[in-house]
Parts: C-alpha cells; structure tokens; sequence
C-alpha cells in the first residue's frame, strides 16, 4: 500500500506576522530575513525526503518558504484553493480596541460551532473549507508517496480538521508557528494519521542565535 505522506507546512514569517497584524489573503506580502532563515532551516533538515511533488498557494510567502525545494527542481503546483481565510476589513492594519474585541468575539462564535460566521468583508471557516476541499482532493489524488504543502496559520487550522475529519469549530486546536510541521500519513482506511504536530525542532538554531 502506498503509505503517502504530507509534509504540511505554514511559511516563514512576514513583517505582518512580526506585528501581529492579519495579512490573510488580501496582502501578498514578502517572506522577511526571519522568515528567509527559517525556510533555509526547513531546507536543511528535510532535503533528503525524496518529495514527489511541492503545493503551494497563491500568495508568494508561501512560495518563498519552499525556495530550496523548488531550485531542487522538483515540481510545483500553485493551490488557490489553500489561500489563507480572508479576515476582510481587518487586514494589514494593527487593529483598534474595538476591533481587537469583535476579532475575539468573532473567534468565539467559531469555537461555540457558529461556522458560516464570517469577518466584516471576509470569509467564513464554511466558505473556507468548501473551496479548500478541491484542493485536498488534488493533493490526495497525487500518486506521489511524499508532497510537501506550504500554506498558512488559519488555513492549515480548516486543512487539518478536514483530512483528520475532526470538528471545525475544534481547529483552534491545531497550533502553529512560521515553518512549522504537521506529518500526515495516509492509514489502511484511506484516511489521514497524525505522526507529528507543530514541529519546530528544525528550528532551534534560530532560537539559540
Ligand atoms: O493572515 C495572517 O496574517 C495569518 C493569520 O493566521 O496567516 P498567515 O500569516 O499564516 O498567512
């Protein structure tokens, strides 16, 4: 049997993500110097998985993240579909108080199941989800045995509950970091198993600078 793995990965952090400000899928922005040595890190600690195929999404930090991969030459395919949830009118800029408060009240409304609850101009998990499961299909339908996925912290939240089919209102439990890992490998039922969460050993030479 085909033991397929995902490498899922989010990119490598932006000046937004540095400020804590939502880029989403409205701002492209650029991987910053942090961002470009943690994608240097992920290189160097998985080169020799013999990756079939590279998804990435629409939006260059996802790109950027996987350089060495793709100077590797291995193919790569652009996912819109995995783009990260557009947070509407709270992108690129440093929230008010007011705003910070709806934001959290928002977040809420998913945990307690309120899933077609979507942000002022922006998506719903529902609305995510409903595009993002295309995407899945593709990546699933790969007949490579290794892929590696980068995308994003919200999205990777919807991909995760989806493949591992756990409740969506439940995703907040998936954490995340810039470059951080999630090994998925495919089970004899046809499903996805959880080998490793939010993986960051790759990084610690960062921390130690
Ligand atoms: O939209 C953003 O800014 C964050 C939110 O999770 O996502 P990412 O940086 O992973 O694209």
């Amino acid at each position: 049997m085909n033991r397929k793995k995902i490498y899922l990965v989010r990119h490598g952090q932006t000046d937004f993500n540095l400020k804590g400000v939502v880029q989403g899928s409205g701002i492209n922005a650029d991987i910053n110097e942090t961002g470009k040595k943690q994608g240097e890190l992920f290189f160097k600690a998985y080169r020799n998985v013999p990756f079939d195929q590279l998804y990435h999404t629409a939006l260059i930090r996802t790109k950027q993240s996987i350089q060495g991969f793709l100077d590797l030459g291995i193919p790569a395919t652009t996912l819109p579909e995995l783009n990260e949830i557009s947070w509407g009118d709270y992108e690129g800029t440093p929230m008010t108080p007011d705003e910070s408060q709806y934001y959290h009240h928002m977040l809420n409304q998913w945990k307690i199941g309120n899933l077609d609850y979507a942000i002022a101009g922006g998506e719903s998990p529902n609305i995510v989800a409903a595009r993002m499961i295309k995407g899945i299909e593709k990546i699933i339908s790969d007949p490579g045995e290794n892929v590696l996925v980068c995308m994003h912290g919200r999205a990777m939240r919807i991909f995760l509950s989806l493949i591992l089919k756990k409740d969506l209102k439940n995703m907040d439990d998936f954490e995340h970091q810039n470059l951080c890992l999630y090994l998925l490998e495919k089970n004899e039922d046809g499903g996805f198993d959880l080998l490793r969460g939010n993986d960051v050993s790759h990084l610690k030479e960062l921390d130690e600078a």
